[in-house]
């Protein structure tokens, strides 16, 4: 089974029938898969390429010169630069409610996440301009274009379900998205098939959805609904495809009818039969749209009823955010409180 590709320029077209067409089958996709696959996204392919260059730029930077702008590890969003290992992504699994996740299940992944400068709550923790040139400008330019898809897609989303126009759309201000570059190593397929590393464990993000690109190494996959617990890969069709998954805040806001895609990082197809050899590097980025931190991201009017009662409590994006990031961080003392305000 793969996952479906669709055309979004459908949805820019003027006949108002290919555009409710395509907005049903992203919904379509989202209920049965919890995720899509956009080509014709409206992001110019060059900004694709030239994002994984940067990327690509930004990793090869001396380790003191990242090691300067580390993300702190306290439940805020993160910014700066994590290291391998830094995030334990087996640490989100929703089953896990008694907190039986071993400790030494490792993530082989670096990453960088950025945001706004308007976003002075939790700015950004940037490399030095001298060191990366026109790095900051280019991401920071980034966010402004994924954020326009992003919006779209929602606004998709809205047509599909024939809800009020804005409804997720008008949550998402003031804007509080974050792009992610991810990093990571070439891996031995020995290390791998030991059972304790992948290269991101099965998990959900945080945001209302994900726009995600990839480099052409493989080993993404999202779940199979059909038979919870197996995945289906996602092997990317052409460089500038984009994956779209949903997320926490919008699973909570629609009272479970969009449940968040779960997805994971792990052998490429091509290499899972293979009794030794080592995974090549692997590049990709993802961009967390999100709601604005004070909005509630409890169930939406229109997604509860008597035959469906509210299954999530009312709190804000912001409240939920923490929730989550606090299982990847759990407060050490002296770097931040660690306080959770609510347990949803
Ligand atoms: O690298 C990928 O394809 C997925 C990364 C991811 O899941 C994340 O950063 O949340
Ligand atoms: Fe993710």
């Amino acid at each position: 089974m793969e996952l479906p590709t669709l055309d979004f320029s459908k949805f820019q077209s003027d006949s108002e029938s290919e555009r409710t067409e395509l907005a049903g089958a992203i919904v379509d996709s989202f209920s049965k898969h919890g995720s899509v696959r956009l080509v014709n996204h409206g992001v110019p392919d060059q900004v694709v390429y030239d994002l994984f260059d940067w990327s690509e730029r930004f990793f090869k930077l001396p380790l003191e010169e990242k090691m300067k702008i580390a993300n702190e590890r306290n439940p805020d969003p993160q910014r700066g630069w994590s290291y391998v290992g830094a995030e334990k992504t087996s640490k989100l699994n929703k089953d896990d409610l008694n907190g039986s996740t071993p400790d030494d299940l490792l993530d082989e992944k670096e990453h960088f996440d950025c945001s706004l400068p308007t976003d002075t709550d939790f700015p950004t923790k940037w490399p030095n301009e001298g060191d990366i040139p026109g790095f900051r400008d280019f991401m920071e330019k980034c966010i402004g274009i994924l954020q326009n898809v992003g919006l779209q897609v929602l606004e998709a989303m809205e047509v599909g379900l024939a809800l009020p126009p804005g409804l997720f759309v008008d949550r998402c201000t003031p804007p509080v998205h974050e792009l992610r570059v991810c990093y990571y190593p070439p891996i031995t397929k020995e290390r791998m098939d030991e059972g304790k590393t992948r290269r991101t464990w099965p998990h959900s993000d945080f945001g209302m959805i994900t726009l995600l690109f990839q480099d052409g190494a493989g080993g993404l996959e999202v779940e199979d609904r059909k038979h919870p617990g197996t995945y289906i890969p996602v092997v990317r069709g052409s460089p500038t495809e984009m994956v779209i998954l949903i997320s926490d805040t919008l699973e909570q806001l629609t009272n479970n009818v969009f449940r968040a895609g779960l997805h994971q990082v792990v052998v490429p197809v091509d290499m899972q039969k293979l009794q030794s050899g080592t995974l090549p590097e692997r590049y990709s980025t993802t961009f967390f749209v999100k709601a604005g931190r004070h909005t509630s991201a409890g169930p939406l009017p229109q997604f509860v009823g008597p035959e469906r009662p509210a299954v999530y409590k009312d709190i804000t994006a912001l409240q939920l955010h923490r929730h989550r990031v606090g299982k990847l961080y759990p407060a050490v003392h002296g770097e931040g409180n660690g306080f959770l305000e609510h347990d949803p």
